[in-house]
């Protein structure tokens, strides 16, 4: 069985104040192996992105527990939270969030450059990074100059670079038609071939879902169910659905 990556044990999240406040997660337990890509998927406000947050080190539960390759962040301050996530975690938005006056080689080498790595190979390894998501030839393009997908890709790009042992997606195939959105998937899952990495994919769209080797719902601010995906399905036996917690899936 493959190691844990990310661990969230009884997560329980607050959001709001006063007559705002809402109980965006109500004891959640999600484990993430390596080498799994995972959907998780639920209705609007069902609490997806307070999830992704949270196992990321975006945001810190109200109670429970997060392990991010075993090291927990609970009473992490700010700036330790801040180095944990550069270490473990990769992000990709619904938005790509890259910086506009930077080429699509500069978008990847940023976060190396912000990490501190200074070695000759820095450059080398956001060029490897960009060739991973075929985008060798568009390493000088700027983002105005490239396509929502192949902006997407850049981000994907940007996300693996650092070797994060977590990529987290949110919505990565909400702004792209059909033909780039099973590029961009079809990317996260090779990601998540790597013993060693684990994916997870928030999404609306069923179009993700050949691409699972597990899927989790979430009504509510609670896991009302755990499958394997169709890639998963297709070398195993089908696991029954589970009322509240996710165990992790046994590979
Ligand atoms: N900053 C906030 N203050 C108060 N409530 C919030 C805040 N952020 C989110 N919420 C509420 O917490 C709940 C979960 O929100 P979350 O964004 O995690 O849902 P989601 O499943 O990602 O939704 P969507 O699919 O629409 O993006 C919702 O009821 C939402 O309205």
């Amino acid at each position: 069985m493959t190691a844990p990556v990310v661990e969230g044990l009884a997560i329980e999240k607050t959001l709001g104040e006063g007559a705002g406040r809402v109980a965006a997660l109500r004891g959640v337990s999600l484990t993430l192996t390596g080498g799994a890509l995972t959907l998780l998927m639920g209705p609007s406000g069902s609490g997806k992105t307070t999830l992704l947050s949270i196992l990321g080190g975006m945001l810190t539960p109200t109670r429970g527990t997060v392990r991010l390759r075993g090291e927990t962040t609970t009473g992490a301050g700010p700036e330790a939270l801040a180095a944990l996530r550069r270490r473990h975690v990769g992000f990709v938005f619904q938005s790509y969030h890259l910086f506009p006056t930077l080429t699509a080689l500069e978008n990847v080498q940023l976060v190396l450059d912000v990490r501190g790595e200074r070695s000759p190979e820095v450059r080398e390894r956001a060029a490897a990074a960009l060739a991973t998501v075929g985008l060798t030839h568009k390493r000088a393009a700027f983002p105005r100059e490239l396509s929502g997908g192949e902006q997407q890709r850049v981000a994907i790009a940007r996300a693996v670079v650092g070797r994060p042992a977590v990529i987290l997606a949110d919505e990565p195939t909400a702004s792209l038609d059909g033909d780039n959105g099973q590029a961009i998937m079809t990317v996260l899952a090779e990601i998540a071939r790597d013993p060693e990495r684990a994916v997870l994919v928030v999404t609306h769209d069923p179009r993700t879902l050949p691409f699972a080797d597990r899927v989790v719902r979430i009504e509510d601010g609670r896991i009302v169910a755990e499958e394997p995906g169709p890639r998963r399905a297709a070398s195993g036996p089908p696991t029954v659905p589970i009322d509240s917690e996710v165990r992790p899936h046994a590979s």
